[in-house]
């Protein structure tokens, strides 16, 4: 039985895990002054060209719910480490706040800033950056003893991880006996180890092979379903981003394109950009019945009921077995519409037509 619990401060205060407000980063010598004048609204390329300063991230605001995973979608160059990594201020923000469960850390002391990295922030990156000369069990229970835990506790609490990754039996390995899909369970296992509010993940899949890479997005839903912590998970793999995300975040030049659930970014983008991106997507595997669903017509009154917030696909074999029209239910069992085994196979037929 495990310890990690939901973060505390989720259940005492309404703030939101995170929350974003007109952050800025300018690269170069000048960005506070860029900052401050008209060259803050030429575009990327222009910047660069006039001044040789880089726009890293242009104006994001967000919020991220207790318990969310939020995914930081982007092709490269799009921002999303300099973004994660203002996130707990690794990089100084030009402009702009960010808060942790309703604490400025854009405006906290040195001390504060490392306090809250040690405690209530984990990171997991894609090199594993775990240390080579260290046990498995002694690189999960490196953060605690950076922060005095005292050796019994952190032995115990650094094995309950290590048998939560499941990696039981391979406490005494060293990393280079280990595959990477295994380092980065090390690596996630450090990451709880310290029981943070909010796990932040920058591209860690990225290095794994592909069948290893679906594993370990596998078990991040898991531990997400199992310990229920905040989780911001920087990707620029689409297929990652509407796997994991109960949110989406998509980035281009630094500025925020489209920030939705994963059908939403699917059935609705806000522009050709995201368009394109979604293009190959299988619909049927995203999108929910909200967005294939008619106007309720009394049609349906015996149909089968199904929910709004269903896959298609989930949902395809009840609408298709009942030869008629079925009544869709909202979360508060409200029909809001209806559908049928046409409103299906659009989408299922307009799928094969894009493969
Ligand atoms: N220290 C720096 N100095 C100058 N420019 C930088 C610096 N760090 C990042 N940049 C620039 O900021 C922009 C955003 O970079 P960032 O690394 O955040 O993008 P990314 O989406 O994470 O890309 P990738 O997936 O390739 O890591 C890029 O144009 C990059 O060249």
């Amino acid at each position: 039985m495990t310890t990690i619990e939901q973060s505390p401060a989720a259940s005492t205060t309404d703030a939101p895990a995170v929350h974003v407000d007109g952050l800025w980063k300018i690269f170069g010598p000048r960005a506070d002054k860029i900052m401050q004048s008209d060259e803050a609204k030429l575009s990327r390329k222009e910047l660069q060209e006039k001044t040789g300063h880089v726009v890293g991230v242009r104006d994001v605001s967000f919020d991220v719910a207790p318990g969310e995973v939020f995914v930081v979608m982007g092709l490269s160059g799009s921002g999303k480490s300099t973004l994660v990594r203002l996130l707990t201020r690794l990089i100084e923000p030009t402009s702009g706040t960010v808060q942790l469960y309703g604490e400025d850390i854009t405006a906290m002391s040195d001390k504060a800033l490392l306090d809250t990295r040690r405690r209530k922030v984990s990171m997991v990156f894609q090199h594993f950056g775990l240390l080579p000369h260290r046990k498995v069990i002694d690189n999960v229970a490196f953060g605690l003893e950076v922060r005095g835990e005292g050796k019994g506790n952190r032995r115990n609490r650094a094995q309950e991880m290590v048998d939560l990754v499941g990696l039981s039996g391979y406490e005494n390995n060293f990393p280079d006996q280990l595959s990477g899909g295994m380092q980065q369970r090390v690596g996630l296992a450090r990451a709880l180890a310290a029981d943070p509010d909010i796990l932040m993940f920058d591209e860690p899949f990225s290095a794994l092979d592909p069948l290893i890479r679906r594993d370990m997005q596998n078990e991040v839903i898991r531990l997400h379903e199992e310990v229920g912590k905040t989780m911001v998970f920087i990707t620029h793999d689409l297929a990652e981003a509407l796997k994991l995300g109960d949110r989406i975040l998509i980035m281009r030049d630094g500025e925020v394109v489209q920030i939705g659930t994963p059908d939403e970014v699917v059935a609705a983008p806000a522009d050709e950009y995201v368009r394109d991106f979604v293009s190959d997507v299988p619909r049927s595997h995203v999108l929910t019945l909200k967005w294939v669903m008619r106007e309720p017509d009394g049609s349906a009154v015996d149909g089968p009921v199904v929910r709004s917030d269903q896959i298609v696909r989930d949902a395809a074999r009840v609408v298709l077995d009942h030869h008629g029209p079925c009544r869709v239910v909202d979360a508060d069992d409200k029909v809001v519409g209806v559908v049928d085994d046409e409103d299906i196979l659009r989408v299922v037929v307009a799928e094969e037509d894009a493969s």
